[in-house]
């Protein structure tokens, strides 16, 4: 099993400002076949430090779609939030660290045992780093509540992190909202990992879409998290590669902002 720090160390983020700042970076290959997922990731390569590979794209492609980031040259976070019984959980696990894969995630509500017998699996392979999925940043505090969760979505992140820290995941997908409280309650060894990232003025509530936790990217840095994953406002955007520049750009401003 990882211990209480490694996981943070060995994702290696230090290092220059730019190139720290673009390690930083996922792009979500969430596109509907294998040729548009490759043909974008080819072009916005240059600008991110982790592919990742979901539901969408894994579901019609399989493995093949895994490839495609290891062809590039870059870490694969392969995102299929794994929850079901402990025994399947262990075996998919097993079957991802097979792919290579970097990074992996699994939900967190699937209970201790599930997250203990997949951190055991995940410790097997020297590569891959676990991440427990607490709160979906596409829920918020009524969505938890009508689900009969009591207190607030970042309440329930932290409880969570827990419960899967005790079993021995030490990296989290959250809302950039819960990194502060995550920070407070774990620590600065684990790793955070923060989806819900929106660009500019509308982070504060309108662009978004499906998304009910948001920040920006400089916001999530300033918060403390460590990996940001920016999709749609990557992929839609006129120009992609320009927009990745940009956000690569705020993320080592927030880092090491320029000296008066
Ligand atoms: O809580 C979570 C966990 C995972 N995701 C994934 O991140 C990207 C976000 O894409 P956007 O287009 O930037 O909204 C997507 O692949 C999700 O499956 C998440 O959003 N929230």
């Amino acid at each position: 099993m990882a211990n209480h720090s490694s996981v943070r160390q060995r994702t290696s983020l230090g290092g220059g400002s730019l190139d720290e700042a673009r390690r930083r970076l996922v792009f979500p290959l969430d596109y509907a076949n294998l040729d548009e997922a490759r043909a974008a990731a080819t072009r916005i390569a240059p600008s991110i430090g982790v592919l990742k590979v979901g539901l969408e794209l894994f579901v019609r492609e399989g493995p093949r779609a895994v490839e495609i980031g290891k062809s590039l040259g870059l870490d694969v976070f392969l995102d299929l939030k794994l929850h079901d019984i402990p025994e399947t959980v262990a075996r998919a696990v097993a079957g991802a660290a097979a792919l290579g894969v970097r990074y992996l995630t699994v939900h967190a509500a699937g209970g201790t045992e599930m997250l203990r017998r997949a951190a055991n699996e995940a410790a097997r392979s020297q590569d891959m780093i676990l991440l427990a999925v607490t709160v979906l940043t596409s829920l918020d505090d009524g969505d938890l509540a009508a689900q009969g969760v009591q207190g607030s979505a970042s309440e329930h992140v932290v409880r969570l992190a827990q419960l899967a820290r005790g079993a021995g995941v030490h990296g989290f997908v959250a809302s950039p909202h819960e990194v502060p409280a995550l920070r407070e309650a774990l620590g600065r060894g684990e790793l955070i990992v923060t989806p819900g990232i929106r660009l500019g003025p509308g982070a504060g509530g309108a662009q978004g879409e499906d998304q009910k936790r948001i920040a920006t990217p400089s916001a999530a840095i300033s918060a403390g998290a460590d990996l940001l994953v920016v999709g749609r406002p990557i992929r839609d955007a006129a120009d992609p590669l320009t927009t990745a520049r940009s956000i690569v750009q705020e993320i080592a401003h927030t880092l090491h902002p320029p000296r008066p």
